[in-house]
């Protein structure tokens, strides 16, 4: 039993904070978490706070963004009401696929100009703006376009210029579009749906069209953002597990410790797979190369990898990246090791040229965070994995009933030793070993 220690649960898994509450052999905090009918979310600590080491614990799943701001206000709600010290335990650690870069790895895609929309390709770059064939400086806009930007002239003339009292005019900007989602909106998806533009005048289209030439789509950096909301709510530790992008502990002034999921992910290899030494390790991707390797290194096996070529026709058409296998799987079992599933396209198209291609007997996919958005269970269902492997980082109970191939790991175990050691100010350098 620990003593001087507060556990407070979230809404996002409410089982893994009873779990490690048993493990830590103390009561959860009394919480209570609700909403007012307008959306907002409204934090009540029933617990005395003052002067305890607190543990707040909010998983990246679920209602995300609800369960995020819940987070904040929690851990600012105990900062408050003097807490000595507040740590985030956030098993599964949301938009850290959202690092800090300006496009996004497939290659934002660039308004060329003259190209028509269907024609886009992840080859269609944007070129340094250059002089045109016919002389005109500076790679000016051609006919039609020059045409379209005047009419969006004209419209901003109809509205006339927006200015404030010494401020500079705002018409360089669209300030007559405004933005509206198309796409359906699936629960939990990370789908990224089309968008159209809509102007005051109740015209529009595809946003695509809109474009200027030459100008780089911007895509939003959340990285360091929702580091600073952590920080600036008041929380003075992170406790995580397998980040998508280590480096993203950089974004953070506070002590990060970002834990393996790979002990456990290790030993079921060992235990639960027959003669596994025959068996080869497969990364789906590059990005998941050095934790692959890891695991093969550890534990004396082969190792394959899947080039994920993610030049697909179309820019939408990102589930049509090209998959080629590096290596030798022929007749052997054949063990998919990633981070996590999401959508789960990666891990059953992988699974699909593994057996179809490589001619693997069996396939396995180990993952730290099983995600599973959308339709990721009837893919797996419906693929030729024969059997996913999970933390319990997210709640998978719902998982469990719908696919038979699915199997948990319970992580409550590496939280609560991490917390244990936290708060005693013991090393936990211990939980990060492998062998
Ligand atoms: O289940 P899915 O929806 O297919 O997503 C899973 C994939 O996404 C992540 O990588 P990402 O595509 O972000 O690329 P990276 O590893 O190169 O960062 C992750 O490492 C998986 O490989």
């Amino acid at each position: 039993m620990v003593r001087n220690i507060v556990v407070l649960g979230g809404s996002s898994h409410p089982e893994l904070v009873e779990q490690m509450c048993i493990k830590l052999g103390i009561p959860p905090g009394r919480i209570t978490l609700s909403k007012f009918s307008v959306g907002e979310t409204r934090v009540e600590i029933q617990d005395s706070v003052r002067g305890k080491d607190v543990y707040v614990i909010q998983s990246g799943c679920g209602k995300v963004n609800d369960n995020f701001i819940e987070l904040l206000i929690t851990i600012s709600a105990c900062k408050t009401a003097s807490a000595k010290r507040v740590t985030a335990v956030m098993p599964l650690f949301p938009y850290s696929r959202q690092p800090d870069i300006p496009y996004n790895k497939v290659g934002a895609p660039l308004a060329k100009a003259g190209i028509q929309k269907d024609s886009y390709t992840f080859e269609s770059r944007p070129g340094t703006p250059a002089p045109q064939p016919d002389g005109t400086g500076s790679g000016g806009p051609p006919a039609g376009q020059l045409e379209h930007k005047l009419s969006r002239l004209s419209l901003d003339k109809e509205r006339g210029p927006v200015t404030t009292p010494g401020s500079p005019s705002l018409t360089s900007r669209p300030s007559f579009l405004r933005r509206q989602h198309t796409g359906s909106e699936i629960a939990g998806s990370t789908k990224r749906d089309s968008q159209k533009v809509v102007y005051a005048n109740g015209t529009g289209g595809d946003w695509d069209q809109h474009r200027q030439p030459g100008y780089k789509q911007w895509v939003a950096q959340a990285g360091t953002l929702i580091a600073d909301l952590l920080t600036c709510a008041g929380a003075d530790h992170i406790i995580t597990m397998d980040l998508h992008d280590p480096q993203y502990q950089g974004f953070f002034d506070i002590p990060v410790d970002n834990l393996y999921g790979r002990p456990l992910l290790q030993r079921y290899i060992q235990t639960k797979i027959p003669d596994y030494q025959s068996a080869v390790i497969v990364s789906p991707d590059a990005g998941g190369a050095k934790r692959a390797t890891a695991i093969a290194d550890a534990l004396g096996m082969d190792f394959a990898l899947i080039h994920k070529e993610r030049r697909p026709t179309k820019i939408t058409d990102r589930q049509n990246a090209t998959m080629m296998l590096v290596g030798d799987i022929s007749g052997r079992v054949a063990i998919l090791v990633d981070d996590l599933a999401d959508t789960s396209n990666t891990i059953t198209r992988a699974a699909k040229l593994l057996k179809e291609r490589g001619g693997a007997t069996k396939v396995y996919a180990l993952l730290t965070h099983g995600i599973f958005s959308g339709d990721a269970i009837a893919r797996i269902n419906a693929s030729a994995i024969d059997q996913v492997v999970v933390t319990n980082s997210v709640p998978q109970n719902e998982n469990v009933r719908a696919c038979p191939k699915l199997k948990v790991l319970d992580v409550s175990s590496v939280f609560s030793e991490a917390i244990r050691r936290v708060h005693h100010g013991e090393s936990i350098s211990v939980l990060f070993k492998y062998d």
